[in-house]
């Protein structure tokens, strides 16, 4: 059996839930295991001296939980696939008959920088949009807890800044894709790209 990892990072709403949605569509035997789902809670995330709470730092994510959910993957994909309702179709690829593969979609804002998850991803993506585009699709989105006035400029971009400057530091074999691309063309390239990886 083979085991492919693909992460999908990038800024906030840079398209990474809609382009890994879409991917997992897309590509038999995958599944989406997204960072957003391990926030710790509220009550535990400190604030800083203006008051805005840290939450885009790797302490405000249960990555130990994160973890664990990617190895319950890697242990047992069809297991993990079947209990969380999804269709398992043998084989994926036709050239390869004997063997069945599984792609595992991580996707997350702070993925690459956390280096045990990084060192288990095969394929990097991340998603690029500029500043005005952030924080334009950030505005009509709602958070629990809802950003409060100021969170873009006084907390989550200089955050992105630093993460992202931690990232490529760490990691050279980052594809960039330009988020503003229509969401067909994204998914496509992707999509390609990966089937050229399982068929190696
Ligand atoms: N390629 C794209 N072009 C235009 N809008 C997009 C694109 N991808 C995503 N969006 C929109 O941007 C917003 C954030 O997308 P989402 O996938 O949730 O981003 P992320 O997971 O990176 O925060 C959503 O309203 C989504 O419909
Ligand atoms: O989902 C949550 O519980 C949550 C709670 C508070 C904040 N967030 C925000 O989620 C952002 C990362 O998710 P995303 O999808 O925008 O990349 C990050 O910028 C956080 O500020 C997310």
């Amino acid at each position: 059996m083979k085991k492919l990892i693909v992460g999908i990072g990038g800024v906030t709403n840079g398209g990474k839930t809609t382009l890994s949605r879409s991917l997992q569509e897309r590509l038999p035997n995958s599944c989406v295991i997204s960072q957003d789902n391990f926030f710790k809670d509220n009550s535990v995330v400190p604030v800083d001296h203006n008051g805005f709470k840290q939450y885009d730092v790797l302490s405000a994510l249960h990555m130990d939980r994160m973890m664990s959910a990617i190895e319950d993957w890697l242990r047992d994909p069809q297991t993990f696939m079947t209990s969380h309702g999804l269709p398992v179709t043998h084989p994926v690829s036709p050239r390869k008959q004997d063997k069945d593969v599984f792609i595992l979609i991580v996707e997350g804002f702070l993925i690459f920088n956390y280096a045990p998850l990084n060192s288990l991803i095969r394929k990097r993506y991340f998603l690029d949009v500029p500043y005005e585009v952030s924080k334009e699709r950030r505005s009509s989105r709602v958070y629990s807890p809802p950003d409060p006035p100021g969170y873009f400029d006084g907390h989550v971009w200089p955050m992105y800044l630093k993460n992202r400057e931690e990232m490529e530091s760490m990691v050279k074999d980052m594809v960039f894709l330009d988020g503003t691309l229509d969401k067909e063309e994204l998914v496509s390239t992707v999509y390609e790209e990966v089937m050229a990886e399982v068929e190696r």
